[in-house]
């Protein structure tokens, strides 16, 4: 038996610097274990496909800008149906559970997981754990069919319900293993990666052959290593709903101040796309850059210098953005939710509020503010085409996977590419804006915002975000 460590990464290093960060196998811990030939090979409608199997040395470079002389570096296993299969169609017997916050595409997900085992694999057993990781123990299952997926995609929200907290790692594989479950996919974010990697350690200690499969959710894209994760195409687009009503309602009334705060607890992606996807904003607040609100170069002298040339603006504000200033002026809240994350207060709220009074105080001018919160009407629509494709994708890739004996895994898409991603990859940090990258620069430069860096933050801020190198 291995340590924890070697549960987790399977490292291949090849010449020229070459790295491969292998997924597990089951074959890793059960020898001798039975293969069989891939059903799609007689499925009439990849009869046709050239190569449709992948080839096991086809891998997938993290990295793709490269100098000449650069060691070819990290890379992963390409996704996709393989010649040979571990698990006979009849054998299997596969589970699906969601988790965390919802996200739209949840169930297009949990649609093409089914339509992927039953009409790919002939497999024709299928459940669904209700309400999270806790309904592996404390809740009823639901038996998934084709027919009961079947139109669930043109929904939000998840048809298997989702929790926070109730992890418990011994209950829900002593659940696994009574119920006989062999296949195990998991969809949610950073909080139920990590209990999936762990669920992962528990099946592989006990020996069991148990295929575990992690379909990354988030709507605040702030998962490592992945292009971008499902949803976050669609709250983007939502999000232009928002900004459109506060910029109209703006731009009706003298001095009218539209403030908008989308999701994004330490990531500010929503905000900087729906912002730059918007051109209506005139200034974009998100966790990863500080700023501040009195003096020279701060929020108020901007939006006092917007009115006077507009005589209207649009504020978009993360979630996540400006905590600090939040708890030096209101009692700090020490609360978490159920799995542990920090509950925040409302910065929306707080900043209309700040800015208001701002200009009763200074009698400026007489504002007019309007603040709109949408996230939970963002969070709770159906997936748009976009996304409705990727999570085709994303979900016929984890079936993929799990069919063809790789477990441990995390499905994502990097450079465009499918690929299966170590569990450890995508939990040990979380996916933030780069405030030194050029993707904050061309925001900055579309909304010609004040950067509230004087020159010593950012000698600062550049040294903080120093590329770490990858071993
Ligand atoms: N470090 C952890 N170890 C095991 N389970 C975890 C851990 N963090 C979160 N979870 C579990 O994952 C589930 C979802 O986590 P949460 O943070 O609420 O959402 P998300 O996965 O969307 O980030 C919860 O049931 C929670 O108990
Ligand atoms: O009110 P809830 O359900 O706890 O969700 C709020 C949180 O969900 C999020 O959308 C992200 O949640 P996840 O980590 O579950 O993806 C955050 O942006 C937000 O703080
Ligand atoms: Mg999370």
């Amino acid at each position: 038996m291995g340590s924890c460590e070697d549960y987790q990464m399977k490292i291949v290093n090849g010449d020229c610097g070459y790295v491969l960060e292998d997924v597990p196998h089951l074959t890793d811990y059960i020898s001798d274990l039975p293969t069989y030939p891939n059903p799609l090979q007689s499925n009439p409608a990849y009869s046709v496909v050239k190569q449709y199997f992948v080839d096991e040395d086809d891998t997938i470079i993290q990295k793709i800008v490269v100098h000449k002389d650069t060691p070819r570096g990290v890379h992963f296993r390409r996704a996709g149906p393989r010649q040979r299969m571990y698990f006979d169609s009849d054998e299997v017997h596969a589970c699906i559970v969601t988790c965390g916050g919802l996200c739209p595409g949840l169930n297009t997900v949990i649609r093409e997981i089914v339509c992927g085992l039953y009409h790919m694999y002939g497999v024709n057993k299928v459940l669904g754990i209700d309400g999270g990781y806790k309904g592996f123990y404390s809740r009823n299952t639901i038996a998934l069919t084709p027919k009961v997926v079947n139109d669930i995609h043109k929904r939000g929200g998840t048809i298997l319900g989702t929790s926070r907290g109730g992890h418990d790692t011994s209950k829900i594989v002593d659940s696994i293993q009574d119920r006989g479950i062999n296949q195990v996919f998991i969809i949610g974010g950073d909080g139920t990666q990590k209990g999936a990697s762990v669920i992962y350690e528990e099946i592989r200690r006990r020996g069991l052959k148990v295929a575990v499969a992690g379909i990354p959710k988030t709507i605040d894209n702030d998962i490592p290593v992945i292009d971008k994760s499902f949803g976050f195409d669609t709250a983007v687009e939502e999000a232009q709903r928002a900004i459109n009503a506060a910029h109209v309602e703006a731009e009706s009334i003298e001095n009218g101040v539209g403030v908008v705060k989308l999701m994004g607890r330490y990531s500010g992606f929503i905000a900087m796309y729906a912002t730059l996807a918007s051109r209506d904003v005139d200034c974009c607040l998100i966790p990863e850059s500080p700023f501040y609100l009195e003096g020279q170069g701060g929020l108020f002298e901007f939006v006092e210098k917007r009115l006077k040339e507009n005589g209207h603006m649009v504020i978009v504000i993360a979630e996540g953005a400006g905590q600090d200033l939040l708890s030096e002026c209101l009692q700090s809240m020490d609360q978490k939710d159920a799995s542990g994350n920090k509950l925040l207060q409302d910065v929306g709220l707080w900043i209309s509020q700040r800015i208001k009074e701002h200009f009763a105080r200074n009698h400026k001018a007489v504002i007019n503010l309007k603040y709109i919160d949408p996230t939970y009407m963002i969070r709770a629509v159906p997936s748009n085409a976009s996304d409705n494709v990727y999570c085709t994708l994303l979900a016929q890739s984890a079936v993929h996977g799990a069919m063809a004996g790789y477990t441990g895994f995390t499905v994502g898409l990097v450079n465009g590419r499918h690929t299966y991603i170590p569990f450890k990859r995508v939990i040990e940090r979380q996916n933030q804006v780069v405030i030194t990258d050029r993707m904050w620069a061309r925001l900055l430069s579309s909304t010609n915002q004040p950067s509230f860096l004087n020159p010593k933050d950012v000698i600062e801020v550049k040294k903080e975000e120093e590329p770490q190198p990858s071993f």
